[in-house]
């Protein structure tokens, strides 16, 4: 396959492990094997940092216009490359080709973004208390960025954090997800292209643990960014501790889709599918809960699974398909296990029969009607095309059912009444709320959580401030008059 690496990129390099260990990367959507990458050891990841941090000084003092202009390169090389990477991601990750070209273009959009961002990040004056002195700040690079990213946007979780990383003056080392590293080292290539090859960039493969040991415990990496679970998140802030690092912490949810009575109920359910089957439901921002106001319930239900019925589900090479498959088959034991839990609960399960998936990796989306708190669907993250969704009769209960979580991601309302949206809005303790519209990420928003959904945000005007730091200056004895 076009832009395929069996190789990590580090150093402006590309390199196998000595002992030649490798980890298998298959398709699941047909389990094969794609091919195999380095099991970088410790060793190796000591060798990333060692190249970051020799590349950081060149890199920090190239002119800001420079840089700007490699970003705008690896841009041009993605977008040249739409279709190739596209491919390869469907491959290794089993989303539909259409929302992998989708992926492509908003992966590309961060390396443009932060291209034009490099350039401001400006500094400020401040008055003076005492007129003999000039004070003011200067906006630096942290210094040396590593970057852990997981399996479900296998690209723009690496360009939204390298792309604001580069564009601030810093250097980066990456450790992709085991299952989608032929997406990164893709990347890497178009990124050597641009002029990337001396370690401002560099791909380590490799296993995660390994990685975040070696990058929390070594005082020259500055900053850590990762996306992926809580759990993992929790785990990386404590290691992060010893060495001081800055945090960027990109984590779970387990969004609320709101439906309010004043809605077209048509309007609402396109919305809803979209907003729960997403990258075949395994998506940080997926609606997670479906709270339908018991007016329009009956007939939103109904039409909901109807809907979704009509979804086709297959490998999403094929441009039909609408659902691919889940990462790992423990996945559909736990999607599984959601509905069996909800179902002995006194939920109603509405969908297709699970026999007819079309292969031990694929999920038949499915419903699951009257949930409630106590079910495990309340509560976890599916990540699987599971559409738990349950009647409200008011809005104050529907927002304290909506918070009634550790996470506090992305959260959706459908109202048109001016004063239902902004209770709303004051209302959810969520990072990002979209009011009528599931459609609401983009280079220029700045993503992320509260509570155990993480720590800063990335994208936006925001993204780079995870990478700078700020320099206050005093200089005194200024000549008067
Ligand atoms: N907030 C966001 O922007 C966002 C985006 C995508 C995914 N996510 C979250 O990610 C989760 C799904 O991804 P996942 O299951 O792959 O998450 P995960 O936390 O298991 O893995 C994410 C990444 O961390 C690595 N990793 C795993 N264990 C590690 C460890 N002990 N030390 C260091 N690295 C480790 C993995 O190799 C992978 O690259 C979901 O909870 C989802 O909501 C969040
Ligand atoms: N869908 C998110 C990534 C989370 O899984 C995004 O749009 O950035």
């Amino acid at each position: 396959m076009e832009l395929m690496h069996e190789q990590a990129y580090v150093g402006g390099r590309w390199i196998v492990a000595d002992d030649r260990s490798t980890t298998a990367v298959d398709d699941p959507a047909t389990g094969e094997t794609l091919g195999q990458v380095p099991a970088l050891s410790a060793t190796y990841m000591d060798g990333a940092i060692d190249a970051a941090h020799a590349a950081f000084d060149a890199w920090r003092q190239r002119p800001v216009l420079e840089r700007a202009d490699v970003l705008l390169t690896w841009y041009q090389g993605m977008t040249a490359h739409r279709e190739a990477l596209a491919r390869l991601m469907t491959h290794e990750q089993g989303k539909p080709i259409a929302e992998a070209r989708g992926e492509v273009d908003y992966a590309a959009s961060f390396l443009r973004w932060f291209a034009e961002e490099a350039r401001r990040t400006t500094g400020a004056t401040i008055p003076p208390e005492d007129p003999t002195v000039a004070i003011g700040t200067l906006r630096e690079p942290v210094g040396v960025a590593a970057v852990i990213t997981p399996w479900n946007f296998p690209l723009a979780m690496i360009t939204r954090k390298v792309g604001a990383a580069l564009a601030a003056g810093c250097t980066t080392l990456v450790n992709p997800a085991n299952e989608t590293p032929f997406s990164a080292l893709a990347l890497a290539a178009l990124a050597a292209e641009a002029g990337l090859d001396r370690g401002e960039f560099n791909v380590v493969t490799g296993p995660g643990r390994t990685f975040a040991e070696r990058v929390c415990a070594d005082a020259r990496v500055r900053a850590l960014s990762f996306t992926g679970s809580t759990e993992v998140g929790k785990s990386l802030i404590r290691q992060s501790a010893d060495t001081v690092k800055c945090t960027a912490m990109e984590l779970g949810g387990n969004a609320p889709l709101i439906v309010c009575d004043d809605v077209d109920v048509e309007t609402a359910v396109d919305t809803a599918i979209a907003a729960k089957f997403q990258t075949s439901g395994q998506d940080c921002i997926a609606a997670n809960r479906i709270f339908v106001h018991r007016a329009l319930y009956d007939d939103f239900l109904d039409r909901f699974v109807e809907r979704m019925n009509a979804l086709a589900v297959g490998n999403g090479l094929d441009e039909a398909n609408a659902i691919g498959p889940l990462i790992h088959e423990g996945a559909v034991d736990k999607a599984q296990g959601l509905v069996d839990d909800a179902r002995q609960q006194g939920a109603r399960i509405l969908g297709r029969d699970q026999a007819e998936a079309p292969g031990p990796r694929f999920f038949m989306p499915t419903v699951v009607a009257d949930f409630t708190p106590g079910m495990r669907v309340f509560s976890e993250e599916a990540f699987a095309p599971v559409a738990p969704i349950c009647a409200f009769d008011d809005d104050d209960a529907v927002i304290a059912a909506a918070n009634d979580t550790v996470f506090g991601l992305a959260a959706y309302v459908l109202t048109h009444a001016d004063a239902r949206i902004r209770r709303f809005l004051r209302g959810l303790d969520y990072g990002m709320v979209g009011v009528n519209t599931m459609d609401i990420t983009g280079p220029h928003v700045p993503f992320g959580g509260v509570k155990q959904s993480g720590l800063g945000r990335e994208g936006a005007h925001v993204g780079i401030e995870e990478y700078l730091e700020t320099k206050y200056y005093c200089i005194g004895g200024l000549p008067q008059g």
